[in-house]
């Protein structure tokens, strides 16, 4: 886990007492990495204890050692590395702090309790900050100043309010093991999607110090995820109006939405109020979409909790409802403050659930990135057994992370570059066509990714048909689409009808259909009116 550019996996600030070197110590210890904490290292340095130090020299001739000690030991240590108290308060140190955060270091403020903080820091005395005078008061000023500059500096909040150091240092661990994409768009404020154990903590580092409301917009089957969104908003200091919408399509509807809004206007949301979404893709499609609407747009961050949510509904803006006449007929482009992926609350989600969702990671395996098309295919076995009850700490969470993260860049690299889907954004749609119409066709009985594996058979058909591909992917697809347990043909309805629909599809321009194909692996093209009969005889193909 060490960092070969000799870069501190992890630098730990926070106040006296906070645990910095005792959770910090626990943390290397469970990643199997060294540790150092910079007093320890001062106190070997000048051949005294600090006390002595600072009796004889003074806090600022302290502080000039301390701050020379910190930078070299973020240029040439690669384990778990604890500040003392007041270390980032040394503008030099906070200058060294920003050039390290900036290579990509993660600077974590350890945001304890503050009573629980300082009755421990108090323990022992030995430290010269807290003498002269009641030692709580003068921690208290000391918090006073030191916590809006460590929550600035800092790139990673971690709150340890009641926890062990044993829970406080895996709470540590996830935040340095987690992954992050970010996603920068242009006509937007740019956001992470952060993926991994205990995401949700990042929830009050996201929403900040504006927001006095929260909507917590859920639904029952994710209720155990969305009660300990609720406990980290309310432990956070927010008011949680908490919203119960109907499960899957059923809560993506104008009277659900209306009903929200009607709540918010009750209970007094204003513009620095904030939405929470918590569960699959209809859930964070539906709270994205009241977080458009409301007062014209206010901050919402999505926490999903379906591996289709995860990799492709709440990380790209799109958010919207459904009407009578179709699907996603009526939504918003409005990005999110940032996307929460908490892989334990997969560990709720039903098998057919998960597979659905690997339809979309293996279509942005064919248009962008066949690294996971190779994880796909070395695991099939495993993930199409999938047991959310046994995903956290087996070897497969890694298999699913790393999938998750890949997916996710995938989407954020055409989100970034074509966030009202002008043109780039549309490979996202590889397979979609069909796709569409099945689901149409079925009533939404089939399930979303599914429909996508289908329609993706379909286009790499047409694809073969017009001399873009050869019969060897389009076996290829069938192959590894089957492995994972995802449906590569559809009986389900004529070609009139399908026809019809993917004439309604949104990248039909007038009256010629648009597809997206392949010219090879990771090589999406578009493909524009392509000749009848090989729209037709592609459909027969996937019909058996
Ligand atoms: N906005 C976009 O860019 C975008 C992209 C793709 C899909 N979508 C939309 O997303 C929806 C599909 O998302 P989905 O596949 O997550 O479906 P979904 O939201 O209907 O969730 C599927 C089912 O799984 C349950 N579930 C989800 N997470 C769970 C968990 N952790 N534990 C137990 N049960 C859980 C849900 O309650 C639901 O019953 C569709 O409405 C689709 O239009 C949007
Ligand atoms: N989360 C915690 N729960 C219980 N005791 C803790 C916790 N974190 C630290 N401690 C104890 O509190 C005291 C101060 O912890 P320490 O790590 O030295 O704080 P810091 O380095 O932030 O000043 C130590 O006795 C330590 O064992
Ligand atoms: O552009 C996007 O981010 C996508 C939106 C969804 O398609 P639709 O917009 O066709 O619903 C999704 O199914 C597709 O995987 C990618």
């Amino acid at each position: 886990m060490s960092d070969e550019s000799g870069r501190p996996i992890a630098v730990i600030i926070g106040m006296m007492g906070a645990g910095k070197t005792r959770v910090g110590r626990e943390v290397s210890q469970m990643m199997g990495v060294p540790f150092k904490d910079a007093d320890i290292e001062i106190e070997h340095e000048i051949g005294m204890g600090i006390p002595a130090y600072f009796e004889r020299y003074g806090e600022q001739a302290f502080r000039d050692v301390e701050s020379t000690l910190i930078r070299r030991t973020l240029e040439g240590f690669d384990g778990i590395f604890a500040l003392g108290g007041g270390a980032p308060m040394t503008p030099s140190t906070q200058e060294a702090l920003a050039d390290y955060i900036a290579d990509g270091g993660r600077v974590i403020y350890l945001q304890a309790d503050p009573k629980e903080a300082m009755e421990r820091a108090n323990r022992g005395g030995g430290r010269p900050m807290l003498n002269g005078g009641d030692a709580n008061e003068r921690w208290m000023r000391l918090y006073e100043q030191r916590d809006p500059v460590f929550d600035r500096i800092a790139n990673v909040h971690v709150r340890t309010h009641g926890s062990t150091p044993q829970m406080a240092a895996r709470k540590v661990m996830n935040m340095i093991e987690e992954r992050v994409v970010h996603v920068d768009v242009v006509a937007s404020d740019d956001y992470d999607v952060r993926i991994g154990e205990g995401a949700l903590n990042h929830l009050a580092g996201i929403l900040g110090s504006k927001p006095v409301r929260i909507a917590l917009i859920h639904t029952q089957p994710v209720q155990r995820h969305s009660d300990r969104a609720r406990a980290l908003l309310r432990q956070a200091g927010y008011q949680v109006s908490d919203i119960v919408i109907p499960d899957a399509e059923a809560g993506k509807t104008i009277t659900v939405a209306n009903g929200i809004w009607e709540r918010l206007g009750n209970e007094g949301f204003t513009r620095s109020d904030a939405v929470v979404g918590v569960g699959g893709g209809a859930a964070t499609d539906l709270a994205g979409f009241v977080a458009a609407t409301w007062m014209r747009g206010i901050r919402y961050v999505n926490c999903p909790t379906s591996l289709l949510a995860m990799v492709d509904a709440s990380t790209g803006g799109k958010t919207g409802i459904n009407t009578k006449v179709g699907k996603n007929l009526v939504g918003s482009f409005y990005t999110p403050a940032g996307v929460l992926a908490d892989t334990t609350t997969l560990a709720s989600l039903p098998n057919d659930i998960f597979i659905e969702g690997l339809g979309e990671v293996a279509k942005s395996g064919f248009i962008s990135d066949p690294e996971i098309l190779h994880i796909l295919e070395e695991h099939a076995g495993e993930l199409r057994a999938f047991d959310g009850a046994t995903l956290i700490g087996s070897p497969l969470e890694d298999v699913v992370s790393e999938l998750i993260e890949r997916t996710v860049k995938v989407k954020a690299r055409h989100v970034s570059a074509d966030l009202k889907e002008a043109g780039l954004r549309e490979f996202l749609n590889y397979g979609h066509t069909l796709a569409h119409a099945i689901e149409k066709l079925e009533h939404f009985r089939w399930r979303h990714g599914n429909a996508v594996a289908v329609g993706m058979v379909y286009a790499a058909e047409l694809a073969s048909l017009l001399g873009y591909i050869d019969r060897d992917l389009v076996d290829y697809h069938r192959s590894l689409l089957a492995s994972l347990g995802l449906p590569t043909s559809w009986n389900g309805g004529s070609f009139e009808d399908v026809i019809a629909l993917m004439h309604r599809d949104k990248k039909a321009r007038g009256n010629k259909l648009r597809f997206v194909v392949l010219d090879g692996v990771g090589h999406p093209v578009h493909l524009d009116d392509p000749p009848a009969d090989a729209v037709e005889e592609a459909f027969r193909r996937i019909q058996h």
